[in-house]
């Protein structure tokens, strides 16, 4: 039998059985029970002929959610048993075999909306489950990358071509560099070694071979080459300690490793110390001559601890004592039920996307959906610098399996260690599954300052009355690390129907040798290091469906008027004034990136309408400070042409399902997924299913306080979905935490307290119970 395989016939028999209420609770207790016992009997005998083991979900919400659950390590299993048995595919592992066809990757393809809506709505059937595989065939006349969708799992028996990115092919040179090619730069430059260790020894005291512990080490960047079909790739060369990112030293490679056979890989060009070789003879010969600028890095004894985190220097107040802890009551007051979660108001599923990261799924508050899908589409970080690598790095990490590389977490560090972890598993660049231990938290957490408070003065040293609530979210944490960059993504779910979406960078910086002109790119941030400027850009996918999915978009401005003040004849008023404007078409709703946006930005269900008139609606609130990061149309730019907007607003289609992919790092020039084309045929967006693609950033010129890391504070950016007359109020007042104080006796020596939870005493809530004086009297 297979294992952590889930079978769901009994919950499927029972829901259709109707003895389910749409809520997942029995409705007649005793008839459900004994259906319950005996099809539960029944399900792990069919599931055991099926050659899977059952398991129970716990509830509706849960089984609704499989629908969008990562593929389980039995699923991918069966995928890649399924392909390896088509000969005429011919498979092989992907270890060592450059120019072989081997499965590259996959992961859950998800059904339709309008079918996963009929399920989880209409009380459809259950689609499918189908992966989308990635094959790399390069022992082929015309070596190719090639999608497959897969099903139906677990035992799929169908291999279909996958098409949702319409006629545009895949050009070979475009795929990601799998660890088996990576290996091979390795052994390339131990090659050039040989050549010029001599030289890199006596510049920098660090060679290639033979080295002990001063050995050089190398980054490789992207994009490969400068125009479609290029694969030619600079080398940067470090010191091989912690913290290599930032120790180059002043030597960078280029390698033309188009070639499937890397034994006809060349090295193009060689950069040493602000010079160009046209190749490794050139440059030796010309060393040996001395014939160039020679470089002298010296003894650097002690002089690499910069890229540790080894302490150093003192703080006024000693920092030996450990600090404060995070502290929860192990009742928790959100449930996860496998990628299901339930917390106050909300309710949502999630998934780990293997090509590029969290995706949320059915998010609704109080059992109404808010958004269909919430998901990062691409996160980019574009270079300028002096040395050939610096100017020509522009990071598309989607093709730097941003998805796969969310490793595990420290509890206590990276999340509060009260969280709840799960692990994820990822086929990508592997011949098996792949368990990322802890890669994933969620906790409850206070923010620390009120969600609102109101503390009623008698303006004569006393008070009214004082009223609070305090905040607690919910936060989903995963932390990419794409090489030298630490990606934190977090989801905050607030009691009043806000979603906070953010993005906090840290790790180390992208940084390069200290030239006199790289100056004009950053600040020199060591001794040999400068920080070269770079632009942070995340794009996210927002399907909003607010109170139903035919929605409208709409900006509000504000204007100047000027108006005579009625009650004051002959004198003005200036004031401003909204503007409220309903964007009808996908060009009109596409913003300009770098330009100001309309104050407001509002999808809604002009039909629905909340008590008061208004249309329900949710806003979008940016917290960005980015600009646009190329020239319009100009080469690379093509690949991220969703970069031209803040806020682009399409009509949902099921062949846009998102607006970058891992090959357009690899051929940026002629990108197989062109985000501009959704604006193209500029359909109309009134009453419609609309998406939302937004675009957050920020502008990073590296300075002395990036060593060792990037720091998150001040270093993060997104965006906050806000229901605004969505409800008819703020919807926590459903919070029972409320406190309110009242004076007891008119000389203020009592307090009536009034809460709606009890007031325990425990570690984990407070020390003392609740107390409150409200007076201002001078002592
Ligand atoms: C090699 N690489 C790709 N992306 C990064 C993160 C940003 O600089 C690094
Ligand atoms: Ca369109
Ligand atoms: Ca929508
Ligand atoms: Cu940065």
């Amino acid at each position: 039998m297979r294992s952590r395989q889930t079978c769901y016939i009994y919950h499927e028999v029972i829901t259709q059985s109707h003895h389910l209420e749409s809520n997942g609770k029995c409705r007649q207790p005793t008839s459900c029970e004994m259906w319950t016992n005996r099809l539960a009997l029944l399900a792990t005998m069919i599931c055991a002929v099926a050659n899977v083991s059952y398991t129970q979900p716990h509830s509706r919400g849960q089984y609704l959610a499989s629908v969008f659950s990562d593929l389980t390590p039995a699923e991918m299993k069966s995928v890649q048993s399924f392909l390896l048995e088509k000969k005429d595919f011919n498979l092989v592992s992907v270890v060592d075999n450059l120019g072989k066809n081997s499965i590259f990757m996959m992961e859950l393809s998800l059904p339709n909306k309008e079918e996963v809506l009929d399920f989880l709505d209409k009380d459809g059937p259950k689609p499918p489950r189908e992966a989308r595989v990635v094959i790399f065939f390069a022992d082929q006349a015309h070596p190719n990358i090639t999608e497959y969708i897969v099903g139906p799992l677990p035992h799929p028996y169908y291999c279909k071509p996958y098409t949702l990115r319409g006629d545009k092919t895949l050009n070979f040179e475009s795929r990601p560099v799998p660890i088996a090619e990576s290996r091979k730069f390795s052994d390339k430059l131990a090659e050039v070694g040989k050549e010029i260790d001599h030289i890199l020894l006596e510049s920098t005291g660090y060679s290639v071979n033979n080295c002990s512990d001063h050995c050089i080490t190398f980054s490789d960047n992207a994009p490969r080459g400068q125009k479609s079909g290029e694969r030619r790739t600079w080398l940067s060369l470090q010191k091989l300690v912690d913290g290599n990112y930032i120790q180059a030293i002043g030597v960078e490679i280029l390698i033309n490793h188009r070639s499937l056979d890397s034994n006809e890989w060349t090295v193009e060009k060689v950069w040493y110390n602000g010079q160009y070789f046209d190749s490794v003879a050139e440059f030796v010969r010309r060393y040996e001559r001395n014939e160039l600028k020679k470089l002298e890095l010296g003894d650097d004894t002690g002089r690499n601890i910069y890229s540790t985190y080894i302490p150093r220097g003192e703080y006024k107040v000693g920092s030996d004592i450990p600090g404060p802890k995070f502290c929860a009551s192990p009742d928790k007051r959100y449930r996860v039920l496998g990628n299901y979660v339930e917390y106050a108001g909300w309710s949502f599923a999630f998934r780990s996307r293997t090509s590029s990261g969290l995706q949320f799924l059915d998010v609704k508050y109080n059992d109404e959906r808010i958004v269909y899908e919430l998901s990062i589409q691409e996160a980019i970080s574009f270079y300028s610098g002096s040395t050939p690598e610096s100017l020509q790095t522009k990071y598309l990490d989607s093709g730097w399996a941003m998805g796969s590389v969310a490793y595990e977490l420290a509890k206590g560090i990276d999340c509060p260690e009260t969280s709840t972890y799960q692990d994820v598993y990822h086929f990508y660049d592997t011949d098996k599954p792949i368990r990322y231990k802890n890669a994933l938290c969620i906790f409850e957490m206070p923010t620390g300052i009120p969600l609102r408070r109101h503390y009623d003065s008698d303006y004569n040293g006393g008070f009214n009355s004082y009223a609070g609530l305090e905040n607690h979210v919910l936060v989903v944490r995963t932390i990419s690390t794409v090489y030298n960059y630490d990606y934190i993504w977090d989801y905050v779910f607030y009691q009043n129907g806000i979603v906070e979406v953010k993005m906090s960078a840290t790790g180390y910086v992208y940084a390069t040798f200290f030239t006199p002109d790289g100056i004009n790119y950053g600040n020199r941030i060591q001794q040999n290091i400068i920080g070269n400027l770079h632009t942070h850009l995340v794009n996210y996918k927002v399907d909003l469906d607010v109170a139903g999915k035919e929605n409208s978009f709409e900006t509000i401005s504000l204007r100047y008027e000027n108006i005579t003040n009625p009650w004051s004849p002959g004198e003005f008023v200036v004031q401003s004034k909204l503007i409220r404007t309903e964007k009808n078409t996908e060009k009109q709703a596409s913003f300009r990136f770098g330009l100001p946006l309309p104050r407001h930005l509002i999808f809604q269900n002009p039909n629905k309408k909340n008590k008061w008139g208004h249309p329900r609606s949710y806003r979008i609130q940016y917290n960005s400070h980015a600009d646009s990061v190329l020239p319009r149309g100009w080469k690379e730019e093509l690949s991220i042409s969703w970069s031209r907007y803040s806020l682009a607003v399409t009509r949902y289609n099921e062949m846009e399902r998102r607006s970058s992919n891992m090959f357009l790092q690899g051929d940026p020039w002629s990108p197989s997924l062109y985000f501009d084309d959704f604006l193209k045929n500029n359909e109309n967006i009134v009453n419609k299913d609309l998406v939302a693609w937004v675009t957050v950033g920020f502008l990073h010129i590296p300075h002395a306080e990036d060593i060792p890391n990037t720091s998150t504070p001040a270093n993060s950016v997104g965006f906050f979905l806000r229901p605004y007359n969505f409800f008819d109020e703020d919807p926590s007042v459903a919070n029972r935490n409320s406190i309110v104080v009242k004076p007891a006796k008119s000389d203020f020596s009592e307090v009536k307290i009034q809460r709606w939870t009890p007031d325990v005493i425990n570690p984990c809530v407070s020390e003392e119970t609740f107390s409150y004086n409200g007076t201002y009297l001078a002592d």
